[in-house]
């Protein structure tokens, strides 16, 4: 008698790797929850420790890539996990050799939103509010806005930042609607910034599954992937890298990028791609968008960031 081929059923326990945050936890289980739905697998959860998890340093000023990766895919190349599952947005954008980008589930909502107290959108905030954010695209992006503005560096996780303000310390921190959504705390947010105001980083919102390339779990983990979301966050992520490439400031990077998809009557997917860079100081700024098909995702990226090269992005941030 034969059975259907079932390419799990040699696999055994299948260790999904995860930092311990509970923003990360959340994410991880989201994962482990749908692979444990294939018929026969079981799924490990296994906490590894990143270099941004162990220093309290800005995260700015850390001064490498991958903070929050690079300890996963070393423990996945190490065959001490199988899965690692990141932020997208986390990840350097250069490829890492003997590793698959085996799946990106579907994206939640990429926005930013604004956690204030008592109820203030973006707007009510009176002058001279203090606005809790560590991200240079974020401090770029509401200096443009708002240049009254008090901007207040702060890092930790997001309970921590909201603490500020509840604790009375700020009166607003700025954190991606994603990262509410899965922590169930959405009721928190008081605005969800519009793509105007604040054009999310690129990526946001996803969720980059990986495995090691010569494995036999990249072929099952496609079932985890969303290909309409993996085309929006290649052509984010194409923009970034191609900058990245001009100048060098990665994490401190005011990069921003936000790819809308839309599904034709035949089914063609075409993408509408904004991005922006931002002056440190928000006194400048290049906003570009294009559309294109997703099958040319990346290309549509790339092209867009030699456009706003071309504008003078490079420049605008040459000095923090
Ligand atoms: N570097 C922190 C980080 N990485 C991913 C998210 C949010 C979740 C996401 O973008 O998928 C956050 C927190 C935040 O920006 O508020």
């Amino acid at each position: 008698m034969t059975s259907a081929v079932n390419p799990l059923q040699d696999i055994g326990t299948i260790i999904l790797g995860t930092r311990g945050s509970k923003l990360a936890m959340a994410q991880s289980g989201l994962v482990a929850e749908a692979i444990n739905r294939c018929p026969g697998c079981a799924v490990e959860l296994k906490r590894v420790s990143t270099h941004g998890d162990r220093s309290h340093a800005p995260v700015a000023e850390l001064g490498t890539t991958g903070v929050w990766t690079s300890a996963l895919r070393e423990a996945l190349l190490a065959g001490e996990i199988d899965i690692a599952v990141h932020s997208y947005k986390d990840l350097p954008t250069a490829p890492a050799d003997g590793i698959s980008l085996a799946a990106v589930p579907k994206r939640e909502n990429p926005s930013d939103v604004l956690v204030a107290r008592d109820g203030l959108k973006l707007v009510d905030l009176p002058t001279g509010a203090r606005v809790g954010t560590g991200a240079p695209r974020r401090v770029a992006q509401l200096r443009a806005f708002r240049p009254d503005l008090e901007i207040v560096p702060i890092r930790g996780n997001i309970d921590t930042r909201m603490s500020k303000v509840t604790g009375g310390e700020l009166d607003a921190v700025v954190l991606a609607y994603a990262g509410l959504a899965r922590l169930g705390r959405l009721d928190d947010a008081t605005d969800v910034l519009t793509d105007d105001v604040m054009l999310p980083a690129p990526a946001q919102g996803a969720l980059a599954v990986e495995c090691r390339a010569d494995g036999p779990l990249a072929e099952m983990l496609l079932v985890l992937d969303d290909p309409i979301s993996r085309a929006a966050v290649v052509a984010e992520r194409a923009v970034l890298a191609e900058v990245d490439i001009a100048t060098s400031v990665w994490c401190n990077s005011t990069v921003a990028a936000h790819a809308v998809p839309t599904v034709a009557d035949d089914g063609a997917v075409t993408l509408t791609l904004q991005a922006s860079v931002t002056a440190f100081d928000g006194s400048d700024a290049v906003r570009m968008s294009a559309s294109g098909f997703a099958h040319d995702a990346d290309g549509l990226g790339r092209r867009l960031a030699a456009a706003l090269l071309t504008a003078g992005a490079a420049k605008l941030m040459e000095s923090p």
